[in-house]
């Protein structure tokens, strides 16, 4: 499975989502410009980075959610492409219609920058299928809109398909986030987007290895 890094002006967790996938496959992944218009056919992960793109002007992901390459992967996640948003990605692809709900500016008006307790929720994801059922990993945060919000029919929709992938667990909710909710998946479950940051946990050196999994599993590298 060949993964693609999307890249736009300001975001900064690039470089750390490179390092990760390359700690992961040994290989540097490709990397797609803004002003890209297709996605390669033989790429079968997109992941949209974290960071603070165009400044974060206007609203976090609101710009960038209408260049060209987030078109491209909009189109790519229609043939079913995985597609993977991190903080600001999750910000991106929910600005660019992806997956539904909003977040808003975090309860406390704070940066946060902080490790949390993240609950696997639907381990049966092509993302999560590599961790446990209701298995509780660590997982560090840094954002100051990260506080999910969705309408009551939304919610109920995303509870009753089984879309929340990733709660905050044992208090660690650190934006104030309807329903502790930290990741949700689309109808097809080929699109994820989380707060959190599992690309900065997957080498002993960062402190734990927890993020690790999802990596393997949306790459195909460890059937669970
Ligand atoms: N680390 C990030 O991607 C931050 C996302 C966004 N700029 C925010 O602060 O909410």
């Amino acid at each position: 499975m060949k993964p693609a890094i999307v890249l736009l002006p300001g975001l900064n967790r690039d470089r750390d989502m490179i390092a990760a996938i390359e700690t992961i496959t040994g290989k540097k992944p490709l990397t797609l410009w803004q002003t890209e218009t297709e996605i390669p056919a033989d790429v079968g992960l997109v992941i949209v980075p974290g960071g603070f793109s165009f400044g974060d002007y206007l609203r976090c992901g609101a710009i960038g959610a209408r260049m060209p390459v987030m078109r491209a992967v909009a189109e790519a996640a229609a043939r079913g492409v995985r597609v993977l948003g991190v903080c600001n990605g999750f910000q991106l692809l929910i600005e660019a219609g992806l997956l539904p709900g909003a977040l808003m500016r975090n309860a406390s008006l704070n940066f946060v920058c902080r490790s949390v307790r993240l609950q696997i929720v639907n381990a049966d994801t092509a993302f999560t299928r590599n961790y446990r059922p209701g298995q509780i990993i660590d997982c560090p945060v840094a954002h100051h809109d990260g506080n999910y919000f969705a309408d009551a029919e939304t919610l109920a929709r995303l509870e009753g398909d089984d879309r929340i992938v990733f709660r905050y667990a044992e208090g660690t909710n650190p934006n104030g986030s309807t329903a502790d909710i930290a990741g949700i998946v689309n109808a097809r479950g080929n699109v994820l987007g989380m707060m959190p940051h599992p690309e900065n946990l997957v080498e002993p050196a960062h402190g734990g290895t927890d993020g690790r999994a999802l990596f393997e599993s949306a790459l195909d590298l460890v059937e669970a």
